[in-house]
C-alpha cells in the first residue's frame, strides 16, 4: 500500500540555499536576532514530516549563505543544477529554500533561463524556525504543494511566503521583520491553502519555456550595477562603477526613473564609452518608467526597465547582454519579460 501512494505521488527535490528559513535563534523570542544559514536540507524536511503526504521529497544542500552573500556564479550554479533536475524524468518539481534578501532576484533569474515546463517554487521565510509564530514550515509545505501540483506548470517559477502563490518575475521583498512580506504591483497569482493551490492569473510575460534564454549556453555573467539616485547625487558612482568594469548601469532613478542633470553628462559619456545606461525607478510600490518620459531615451540611445525595479533590470540586463550588446535589443527584450 505504501508502495502505491508514493508511486501516486510527484518527486519533489529540494534545493537548499540558506536563508532564515534554515536559520537559528538563541531563544523562541528571537524572532529578528538570529543567524541565517545554520540548518541542513535534511534538518528541514524533517521538521516538516506532513510534506510527505504531498510529495516523495529528497533534499539537496546547494550551498548554505544568506541570500545578500549569493554572487554571479551562485546564481549559475544553482541554475545549471535546476536545469539537470528538470530534465530528469524522476522529477516533478523543484522546492528552492532561499534567503528573502535576494530571493526576488533568484526567481526571476530561473524565470528567465529556465526551459522547462515543470514547476519550480523559491520560498523562504521571515522568522527562524526556533521563533514563537516561524512562518517557514508554512511556507515550505506550500511550497512542495505547489511544487507537486500539475496545475502549477507552465506558469512560470513561482514564490511561496504567506499563504499566497506570486510570480517570480513580479514579486519583491517590499516590507521586512513582518511575514507579509512579499508583494507584487499586479497581485499574487493565487493562493494556496492546507495544500492546495487556488489560481486567478497568469503571467502575461515570456518565462521559462517561452524564453529565448537557457542556462545551458550560459557559461558567465557579464557585470551588471546599480546607482542609487536622490537629491543632490553627484555622478561619482556611475564612473566608479563604469571604471570597475561595468557594462551596463541600472540607474535606480527617483519617481519615473528621472535622471538629475548634475548625473546626464556623465551618463552620455559612458554610453559613448560603450556602457549600456538602463533606466528604472527605485519607488517601493511599483515604478513605472516609459521611454521618452522624463528624458530623450531615442536621443541618447538610453533603454528603459519600465515596471522592474533596479535590482530585477539588473538580473535582466546580465541575462540579455549574454547575447546581445544592441540597445534596441535590450529594449525588445526589456519589454517581452
Ligand atoms: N528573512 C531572510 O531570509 C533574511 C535572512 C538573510 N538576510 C537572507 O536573505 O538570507
Amino acid at each position: 500500500e505504501e508502495a502505491q501512494t508514493q508511486q501516486k505521488l510527484a518527486n519533489v527535490v529540494i534545493l537548499a540555499t540558506g536563508g532564515t528559513i534554515a536559520g537559528a535563534g538563541a531563544s523562541a523570542a528571537n524572532s529578528a536576532t538570529y543567524q541565517a544559514a545554520k540548518l541542513g536540507v535534511d534538518k528541514l524536511i524533517a521538521g516538516v514530516p506532513e510534506l510527505a503526504e504531498l510529495a516523495n521529497v529528497r533534499g539537496e544542500q546547494v550551498m548554505q549563505i544568506a541570500s545578500e552573500s549569493i554572487t554571479n556564479d551562485d546564481l549559475l550554479k544553482l541554475g545549471k543544477r535546476v536545469a539537470e533536475l528538470a530534465d530528469s524524468k524522476d522529477v516533478d518539481g523543484i522546492v528552492i529554500t532561499h534567503g528573502t534578501d535576494t530571493l526576488e532576484e533568484t526567481a526571476y533569474f530561473l524565470n528567465l533561463v529556465e526551459k522547462t515546463d515543470k514547476p519550480i517554487v523559491v520560498v523562504g521565510s521571515m522568522r527562524p524556525g526556533t521563533a514563537m509564530s516561524a512562518d517557514g514550515m508554512l511556507n515550505l509545505y506550500n511550497a512542495v504543494a505547489v511544487a507537486s501540483d500539475k496545475q502549477s506548470r507552465g506558469k512560470g517559477v513561482l514564490v511561496t511566503l504567506n499563504d499566497e502563490i506570486q510570480s517570480g518575475r513580479d514579486v519583491s521583498k517590499a516590507v521586512n521583520i513582518k511575514t507579509e512580506a512579499f508583494k507584487s504591483a499586479w497581485g499574487p497569482m493565487g493562493m494556496v491553502v492546507e495544500g492546495k493551490s487556488y489560481w486567478f492569473r497568469l503571467p502575461a510575460k515570456r518565462h521559462t519555456a517561452d524564453s529565448e534564454f537557457d542556462i545551458k549556453q550560459i557559461s558567465s555573467l557579464p557585470q551588471v550595477d546599480i546607482a542609487y539616485s536622490y537629491g543632490n547625487v553627484s555622478d561619482t558612482a556611475y564612473k566608479a562603477l563604469a571604471q570597475s568594469g561595468a557594462k551596463a548601469i541600472i540607474h535606480a532613478g527617483t519617481g519615473n526613473g528621472s535622471v538629475s542633470s548634475r548625473v546626464v553628462p556623465a551618463l552620455q559619456e559612458l554610453h559613448k564609452n560603450g556602457v549600456q545606461i538602463i533606466r528604472s525607478s527605485h519607488v517601493n510600490q511599483g515604478g513605472f518608467v516609459l521611454r521618452n518620459a522624463e528624458q530623450p531615451d531615442d536621443k541618447y540611445d538610453w533603454v528603459v526597465a519600465h515596471d522592474l525595479n533596479p535590482q530585477k533590470a539588473r538580473i535582466l540586463a546580465m541575462v540579455a547582454m549574454t547575447k546581445t550588446q544592441d540597445s534596441k535589443e535590450l529594449q525588445r527584450i526589456f519589454w517581452e519579460y
